[in-house]
């Protein structure tokens, strides 16, 4: 169970901090590569100090609880797996596509639902869009240098958002961008 949640503390570029006695192999082979850093005995009181967020898993409830506790205590947003009074938040499921994230949650009223719904998201959502995000995001800088913030370029950023976007100079959603760019010229910056 901890391994699907350090897999998603790593995908949001978490510094992770294992506390266990016994890991799984893949578990114990990203503390080896330095992915992530395992203390190798049980959680003890006070050993949570200046964390952001912790995730109470192992297969001990009464453990569980006494973390969420401390957690409590320091302030610290805590997880306590499959304990939902023990909780601050709850995992979502989560749909990937570069740098957009579709999240699912069902505030605990039926995770093999969330799960479920992640699966026909993923299936509909183009493998490509993460890309394209990418390349309209590149644009949208652009745009947003070069054009006065107006109702205009408010429609100009609605327009792309529908259309193709790549990455060639002459890209018909680029060329509209700098055709529009051309007519709402920034005012000139006083010096
Ligand atoms: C979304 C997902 C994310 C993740 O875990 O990262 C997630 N659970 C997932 C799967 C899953 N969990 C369970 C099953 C078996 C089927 C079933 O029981 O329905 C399945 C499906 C399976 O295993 O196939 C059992 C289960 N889960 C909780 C309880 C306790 C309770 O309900 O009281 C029990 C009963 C335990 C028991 O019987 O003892 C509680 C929670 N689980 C949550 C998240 C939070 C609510 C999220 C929401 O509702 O939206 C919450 C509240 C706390 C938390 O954050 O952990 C992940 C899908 C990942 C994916 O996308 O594949
Ligand atoms: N939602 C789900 O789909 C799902 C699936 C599996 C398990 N679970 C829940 O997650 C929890 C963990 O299950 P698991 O299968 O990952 O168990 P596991 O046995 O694989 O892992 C438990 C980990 O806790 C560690 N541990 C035990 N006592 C400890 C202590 N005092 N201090 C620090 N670490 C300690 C162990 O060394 C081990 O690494 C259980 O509560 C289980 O019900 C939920």
């Amino acid at each position: 169970m901890a391994e699907a949640k350090i897999d998603s503390l790593l995908a949001a570029h978490a510094k992770v901090t294992v506390i266990a006695p016994k890991a799984r192999p893949r578990v114990a082979d990203m503390a080896a590569a330095g992915e992530i850093e395992w203390l190798k005995r049980e959680y003890a009181a006070g050993d949570l100090t200046a964390q952001f967020l912790v995730v109470a898993a192992t297969d001990n409830p009464v453990v569980n609880r006494a973390i969420f506790k401390e957690a409590t205590e320091k302030n610290i947003l805590c997880n306590a797996v499959d304990d939902p009074p023990f909780c601050d938040f709850y995992f979502p499921s989560v749909v990937r596509r570069g740098d957009l994230q579709i999240a699912i949650s069902t505030a605990g009223a039926s995770p093999a639902l969330a799960q479920r719904l992640r699966k026909e998201i993923n299936a509909q959502l183009p493998l490509d869009v993460g890309d394209w995000l990418t390349d309209l995001g590149n644009l949208r800088r652009e745009v947003t240098q070069i054009e006065p913030l107006n109702e205009e370029r408010k429609w100009l950023l609605h327009q792309l958002a529908q259309r193709e976007v790549c990455g060639y100079e002459s890209c018909p959603s680029r060329l509209l961008a700098r055709e529009h760019a051309l007519k709402n010229p920034l005012p000139e910056k006083k010096s």
